[in-house]
């Protein structure tokens, strides 16, 4: 059996904890105001890779996805690195092989005619100020979006602040105001069923006259498809819900990532032979309750890992759900640090076992499921 440990090597996605800190609710300063463009921070995702195999832009855009924030769109501006570009314009959670897709039409019109690369998404998530109750949980962090799309060759992620009165443009409103007024765009590309201005009222063939009005490009992309329906992050949370990571994945392109700090349990899985980093502070969706396959990147190295999400019904105390993470060949201490989780395959359900003794033995059968699951993985990744 291989060793399923990974030697630690710096690549084109960094971990999230190699990243510069930066206050949870961005749109908010210290004193509870919310702060002006430009002393937003601007977050720099590094990498090696620009734009993607075979691109040739003559552009003198920046080696990294900026993360741009726009507190209020229509009287805050944007610096004029970010002017005469091409934008495509999303809520991109999850950056979906739809997705991947369309930003790659948008580097590459971008390209053809010499301008940054920008995607543009809304923070919060408008349904969380139209019908909070409806809000869904994000598969991915700001911060993990625009690491997930500098490989596509992204220039720019700009996010803008949701507000009742972004919300309350016209489509003609917001076209002037984002698209013209802000950032000077000289091309758009977006997928068939794109909406945008209040009501949602304005749809892609609004859009392309808006487009020929103005002398922009427009650029419609192709819908990608998965088992004969279009990928959606929608789809992809209902999948997770559902504990289907491997659905998940093969939409997105990529593992269901999660992070957290690790924080202390109830000290019983040493006792069962099997420790646990119990993770807290999870701001993504977390799969349906159950035992998976999974990589944990701790930042100094990738370990495979068997995970159990849910309550702990073998034991008295253990009704309260919780994130666990096994990692598989590794000694250490990780309390306080943050720890990575890609979800590959879902083992079995959470049970409750008759002793301590009894979950002991399915916890070394479920190492065993996780390895093999694992190496399967690595070998199809190899391919
Ligand atoms: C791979 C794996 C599978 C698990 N499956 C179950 C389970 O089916 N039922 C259960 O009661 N606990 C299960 N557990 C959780 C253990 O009960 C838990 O790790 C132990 O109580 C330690 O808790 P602590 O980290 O708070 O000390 C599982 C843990 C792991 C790592
Ligand atoms: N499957 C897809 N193929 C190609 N483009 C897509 C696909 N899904 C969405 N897009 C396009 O990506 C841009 C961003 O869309 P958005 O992030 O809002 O989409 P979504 O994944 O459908 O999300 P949701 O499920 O929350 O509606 C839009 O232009 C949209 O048309």
């Amino acid at each position: 059996m291989s060793d399923l440990r990974e030697p630690r090597v710096l690549s084109h996605q960094p971990a999230a904890n190699a990243l510069p800190l930066i206050a949870p609710n961005r749109w908010t300063s210290e004193k509870g105001q919310a702060s002006q463009f430009p002393t937003r921070p601007h977050l720099k995702v590094r990498s090696t890779a620009r734009h993607g195999p075979g691109s040739a832009s003559s552009h003198p855009s920046p080696s990294v996805t900026e993360i741009v924030w726009l507190p209020d769109v229509t009287r805050n501006t944007v610096d004029a690195a970010l002017h005469g570009g091409v934008t495509s314009i999303g809520n991109f959670d999850g950056v979906h092989r739809g997705h991947a897709s369309l930003l790659q039409q948008t580097r590459q019109l971008a390209d053809e005619l010499d301008g940054p690369a920008i995607a543009c998404l809304f923070d919060p998530h408008p349904i969380a100020l139209l019908r909070p109750d409806a809000a869904p949980k994000r598969l991915t962090t700001v911060d993990e979006r625009a690491r997930r799309m500098q490989p596509l060759g992204i220039d720019y992620l700009l996010v803008c602040q949701t507000t009742q009165d972004l919300l309350d443009l016209s489509p003609q409103a917001f076209f002037r105001a984002l698209l013209m007024g802000n950032l000077r765009s000289r091309g758009i590309v977006e997928g068939a069923n794109f909406c945008f201005g209040k009501d949602r009222r304005g749809d892609v063939a609004m859009l392309r006259q808006q487009c020929r009005n103005h002398d922009i490009a427009f650029r419609a992309a192709q819908m990608r498809l998965a088992d004969g329906e279009m990928i959606s992050s929608t789809r992809i949370r209902n999948e997770l819900d559902r504990g289907r990571v491997e659905a998940a994945a093969r939409m997105m392109g990529h593992p269901h990532r999660l992070s957290g700090q690790v924080t202390h349990g109830d000290q019983r899985g040493r006792t069962l032979g099997f420790p646990t980093a119990n993770l807290d502070d999870i701001e993504v969706v977390i799969p349906a309750p159950g035992v998976y396959a999974a990589w944990a990147d701790t930042g100094d190295g990738r370990y495979g890992a068997a995970v159990h999400l849910g309550p702990n019904p073998t034991f008295r105390s253990g009704g309260s759900s919780k994130v666990e993470v096994h990692l598989i060949d590794y000694s250490g201490d990780l309390y306080g640090q943050t720890l990575s989780v890609d979800f590959v395959d879902r083992i079995r359900d959470v049970a409750r076992f008759e002793s301590p003794e009894a979950l002991t033995t399915q916890l070394t059968h479920d190492i065993r499921s996780v390895r093999q699951r694992l190496e399967q993985h690595q070998e199809h990744e190899s391919l």
